[in-house]
């Protein structure tokens, strides 16, 4: 099994996420001159160290696992893979949306499993789902515990004892079928680990979310992810060939062939199951040649509609880059003023000495063969131009690309220094688009406008389809230290009865869990709750495996 870093546990990155205080207030230089002065313009916000409590001093209840479920499940899986102490638990305790920083920050790790246990093989873990059942154990599959979902919440309607199942010891390479290209792999493995196995058969998987450096493939299908490339490569389920789910009735192996007209696609069912059918143990995933050419830049619209209608043109062509993202003019000036430096200063100079202001900033990316990326890229260029836009050039996409992973951990000092930062997530039609851009924004600006200040809500589309793409909002705000839970549930209960009132889909990539599921019927209406729960009730049939999650109560 490779060695994978541990995810740290009060935020993000391997090392412990404690409070730096070199400024004295928390943001240990986080932000440029600024951006902090706008920050604090804008927000009516005072810079203030507010850091995480001490790891030592997060609280957590004794494990509540009884000791002949304990041995019944050190008698499959042997002592090591069952893990009661403080830090595996601690470990596993939710993920890593703003609410779950918050709750580890302030030192609540009530949330917290009550053991970890580590299968190793499929067959392992179909015995484990079939003992828990028996056993009235509750099992939440945990891959990289990077959910912003509360998709490891981890509640139970019944209070039973729960476990988290880590399937960090399925982390490897079984099988690769050049010729198929296709390659199989244990859930448990992340993105960096897989990239690296392939890249020596100059393959690559492509599949890069900005959680990539610790989220799994086993999670990525649980959630049905989108990486940031998916516009070309596609959607993580796109890339899905088949997948071996094991539940507490048996074990389900899907998808076999390529293509298959054999009744519904099951497949289909155990993507974005979040756990709640059983545990993902193989996936069979699609790979291809990696690209010999690489090719990022950035381009500069006047207005965000004038960019919105560049790209629905580009996609009703089928000439949409491989990476496409488009920023609104907020979003725009907020990264120009973050980036600071000669670069960022001298782009701003020429975006308004051409009567630009700062514009809205689209980064485009394409991969793939020279001759073929060049043909995109001209054709792709001519009808932005066309559009309206101007040719920023490649060091603006260079600059995008290799910061692109560096935006959770620029969060966590954030938060240290008093702000509330968290982000959410939607896709549309092409014309509804701008309806539920200006709903959410305002929803958002209403519900968190405190003492006369609004937040900062900063939006980008990303994810382009034939018929639509992915709006995806950034909310900055003065933390209101009293009630911060309060705060945010209350923006993100405005933003969602926003998002669908306006004809969006309550997530494109983050998925259900615990946070969206009381709007999962207005999205596939009571019948389509109803089948889901029967399914459900057909493999797991005393509702153990991970019930705080997708379906409403
Ligand atoms: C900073 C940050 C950036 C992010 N960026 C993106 C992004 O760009 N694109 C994107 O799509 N998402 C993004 N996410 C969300 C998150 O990374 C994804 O949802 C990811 O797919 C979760 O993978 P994981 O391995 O961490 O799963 P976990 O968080 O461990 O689990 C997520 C859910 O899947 C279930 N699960 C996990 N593994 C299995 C399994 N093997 N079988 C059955 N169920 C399982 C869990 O029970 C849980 O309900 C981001 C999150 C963070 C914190």
């Amino acid at each position: 099994m490779p060695e994978q870093p541990e995810l740290t546990i009060q935020g993000w990155g391997p090392a412990p996420a404690t409070a730096t205080e070199q400024d004295g207030d928390g943001l240990d230089g986080a932000l440029t001159k600024a951006a902090r002065r706008h920050l604090t313009r804008e927000l009516g916000w005072t810079p203030r160290a507010t850091p995480p409590v001490p790891v030592e001093e997060i609280r957590l209840a004794p494990s509540r696992l009884p000791e002949a479920a304990q041995d019944a499940l050190v008698a499959l899986l042997g002592a090591d893979n069952v893990r009661t102490d403080r830090e595996s638990r601690l470990r596993r305790a939710g993920g890593k949306s703003y609410l779950d920083l918050l709750r580890r920050r302030e030192g609540d790790a009530s949330d917290a499993p009550d053991a970890v246990v580590l299968p190793g093989t499929t067959e392992e873990t179909a015995a484990l789902l079939a003992t828990c059942s028996e056993l009235g154990v509750v099992v939440v599959p945990f891959g990289g515990g990077t959910s912003v979902v509360g998709g490891l919440a981890g509640v139970d309607p019944d209070d039973r004892p729960t476990i988290a199942v880590d399937l960090a010891r399925m982390s490897s390479v079984q099988a690769l079928d050049v010729p198929s290209s296709m390659v199989t792999v244990g859930p448990g493995m992340r993105g960096p680990a897989l990239e690296q196995e392939l890249g020596r058969q100059g393959l690559t998987f492509g599949h890069l979310p900005q959680s990539w450096e610790f989220a799994t493939l086993g999670g990525y299908a649980a959630t049905r992810s989108a990486g940031q490339a998916s516009t070309g490569v596609g959607r993580f389920d796109d890339l899905v060939a088949g997948l071996t789910l094991a539940t507490p009735s048996g074990v389900l192996e899907l998808g076999h062939a390529p293509a298959s007209a054999a009744g519904p696609d099951l497949l289909g069912l155990a993507l974005g199951s979040e756990g709640t059918l059983g545990v993902i143990t193989e996936l069979k995933l699609r790979v291809r040649p990696k690209p010999s050419v690489c090719s990022y830049e950035g381009w500069s619209f006047r207005t965000w509609p004038a960019g919105l209608a560049a790209l629905q043109n580009l996609a009703r062509l089928d000439l949409l880059p491989d990476v496409v993202r488009l920023s609104d003019a907020d979003e725009t000036r907020a990264n120009l003023l973050m980036a600071g430096g000669a670069g960022a200063k001298a782009l701003r100079g020429s975006l308004r000495a051409r009567g630009r202001g700062d514009g809205c900033m689209l980064v485009v990316g394409w991969e793939g063969v020279p001759d073929v990326v060049r043909a995109r890229m001209r054709a792709a260029s001519s009808l932005l131009r066309d559009g309206g836009a101007v040719r920023l050039g490649r060091r603006v996409g260079e600059s995008w690309r290799s910061h692109r992973y560096s935006g959770p951990y620029t969060r966590d000092r954030l938060l240290d220094g008093g702000l509330m930062v968290e982000t959410l997530e939607t896709a549309a039609t092409w014309t509804a688009l701008p309806t539920v851009y200006d709903s959410v924004r305002r929803a958002l600006r209403e519900s968190l406008t405190r003492g006369g200040h609004q937040p900062l809500v900063m939006t980008h589309l990303s994810h382009g389809y034939p018929t639509g793409g992915s709006l995806y909002f950034t909310v900055i705000a003065d933390r209101d230290d009293a009630l911060p839970i309060q705060q945010w549930l209350t923006a993100k209960r405005a933003a969602t009865d926003a998002l669908l009132a306006a004809g969006g889909t309550l997530t494109h990539h983050h998925a259900v869990g615990a946070d969206h599921r009381p709007w999962l019927e207005r999205e596939v209406g009571p019948l389509g709750v109803e089948v889901l729960r029967a399914v459900k009730e057909r493999l797991d049939p005393k509702g153990i495996c991970n019930p705080g999650v997708l379906l409403p109560d």
